[in-house]
């Protein structure tokens, strides 16, 4: 692999709640090459979103980085510990270096300023433009992000666009300083299926464009699929399998991810088993409490191919060979 822009080492996050120290993600791995998509994929509550807020530390007040590093290189190649960064490095970081994006785009945009104002703000903080330029540029990213009548849409406000032109904007809105990486929070998932296709398409042509990478946070295989090169997928807080996309749906190596696979409906297999009555295929059980966790894997209370031995320890993730990872000791056996 190229050098990555983001090397996540050891990550482990902790939640101050009901008067303890929670650990929401542990012992998290992660790199993304430049110009690669690593797709974060899991159940809700698995740790998905504290780990990308973890990145930037953008975590709520209860919440720290208790372990590990997240090394990043920056545009002019300098490669820092953001874990370490103090509070004025970081904050250029995340306007130029690191874009994002979330799933509902009124949280991003501020609606007492037009859609062209705030795209022209970091361009004219970060890259030291004047406001005339800045305003230019916000147009023509607009037009980049496939706005039609860009001009007149940079005068209006967030409330008058609709829900996936306002995606659009704020997708302008993280590129504006050419970042070199892209931290994407389930961004389409409040938005209707052709208008989700539509923003990934362009997702992908951007990053061609301009070959940044992209983590992106889903709890939709179909997504990981049609956008990712590779996954990882999260359960209770650990990574339990990584791979490339293609390897791991062929082959999982994890009971947990086989479980995730099983509950997508193929094409046209939902409305028939809807029209037939019966139910789609979930995993049994419940995600554990992360406040009491099971000992040993943290999956085999729902895992029907659970020994003794899963329970006496957390398995590693072993390497299963092909550049995938699995935390299952009976991988070889799946
Ligand atoms: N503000 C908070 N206070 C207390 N617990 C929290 C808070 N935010 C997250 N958590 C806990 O941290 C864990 C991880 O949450 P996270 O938001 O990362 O999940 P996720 O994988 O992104 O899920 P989703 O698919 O629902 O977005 C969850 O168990 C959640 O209950
Ligand atoms: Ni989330």
């Amino acid at each position: 692999m190229p050098e990555p822009i983001l090397d996540i080492s050891g990550l482990t996050t902790v939640y101050r709640i009901a008067g303890k120290d929670v650990a929401v993600v542990q012992d998290l791995d992660l790199a993304i090459a430049p110009g690669e998509t690593v797709a974060l994929v899991g159940e809700s509550g698995s740790g998905k979103s504290v780990t990308s807020l973890s990145i930037l530390r953008l975590l709520p007040r209860i919440g720290r980085v208790a372990k590990g590093s997240v090394g990043f290189r920056s545009k002019s190649g300098v490669v820092r510990d953001l874990a370490r960064l103090d509070a004025d490095a970081l904050r250029q970081v995340r306007g130029n270096d690191v874009g994002m994006i979330f799933q509902e785009p009124m949280t991003s945009l501020n609606p007492v300023y037009t859609v062209g104002e705030q795209i022209a703000e970091p361009i004219r903080i970060h890259l030291g433009k004047s406001h005339k330029d800045a305003a230019a540029a916000a147009v023509q990213l607009l037009a980049d992000v496939g706005i039609p009548d860009p001009a007149r849409r940079a005068k209006q406000y967030p409330h008058e666009l609709s829900g996936g032109m306002r995606q659009r904007a704020t997708i302008a809105m993280a590129l504006a300083c050419d970042p070199a990486l892209l931290i994407a929070d389930e961004p389409t998932t409040a938005l209707d299926v052709t208008i989700q296709a539509q923003i990934l398409d362009l997702l992908q042509q951007l990053q061609a464009q301009r070959g940044m990478g992209i983590l992106f946070v889903t709890h939709n295989l179909g997504v990981v699929a049609e956008i990712a090169d590779r996954v990882a997928v999260m359960y209770a807080g650990r990574v339990v399998e990584t791979g490339r996309v293609a390897d791991v749906f062929a082959h999982p190596r994890h009971p947990y991810t086989i479980g995730l696979m099983r509950s997508v409906p193929r094409l046209g297999e939902a409305t028939l088993l809807k029209q037939a009555g019966t139910p789609l295929p979930t995993i049994p059980g419940t995600v554990p409490s992360l406040a009491r966790l099971p000992q040993g894997c943290s999956f085999a209370p729902r895992c029907s191919h659970a020994i003794e031995a899963c329970r006496a320890a957390v398995p590693p993730l072993l390497d299963t060979g092909n550049d995938q990872a699995s935390r299952c000791i009976r991988w070889q056996e799946l």
